[in-house]
């Protein structure tokens, strides 16, 4: 689901989507990359950005969110805080300290690999996973992927739909 599906504050959405910019044939020919900084520079489409999402799982009982590295460290933060569930991020290979468990993925230009710390997410858990924009749909995959081994219910959103 993206930030325009599903109502929300009618008037926000087209603040927000207005704030986003389309970079064409980056970071290779034939892609439109979906510049989310541009939002970051706008104090109300940001914060209107959050609070849709804040407004949308306030009462869903969400006890964690899981923010894919790294532009979902910049939405998945502000959205824990605000419905007062815990954080835990997906992190690029060798980068997190504990013990990991991994889920590689095919992106739109390449592959890559998703790790999480065992144990940060734990049975009966009830997890919002977080980016900021879905293409493929491969790096929400290898998140499902990772969360699902283990009995968590998981929900997943994103700010743009690249697709
Ligand atoms: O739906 P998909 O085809 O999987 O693509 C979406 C993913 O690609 C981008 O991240 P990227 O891997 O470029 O990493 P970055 O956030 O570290 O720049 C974006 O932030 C999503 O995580
Ligand atoms: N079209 C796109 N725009 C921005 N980030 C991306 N990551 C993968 N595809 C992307």
């Amino acid at each position: 689901m993206s930030a325009g599906e599903n109502g929300g504050s009618g008037g926000c959405i087209n603040g927000i989507k207005s704030a986003l910019r389309v970079i064409p044939n980056f970071p290779k020919p034939g892609i439109m990359f979906q510049d989310i900084t541009t939002l970051l520079l706008d104090p109300k489409a940001f914060k209107d950005t959050i609070d849709l999402f804040v407004e949308r799982y306030k009462d869903k009982d969400i006890s964690v969110i899981v923010g894919i590295e790294a532009r979902g460290f910049i939405f998945g933060p502000p959205i824990a805080l605000a419905i007062g569930a815990k954080f835990v991020p997906l992190r690029k290979p060798k980068k997190l300290p504990g013990e990991v468990i991994s889920e590689k993925y095919i992106l739109e230009y390449g592959s890559d690999c998703l790790e999480m710390h065992v144990g940060a997410v734990e049975s009966g858990d009830r997890a919002l996973v977080v980016d900021d924009l879905v293409a493929t749909g491969g790096t929400l995959c290898a998140a499902m992927n990772l969360l699902g081994s283990g009995a968590v219910e998981i929900t997943r959103e994103a700010i743009v739909r690249a697709c």
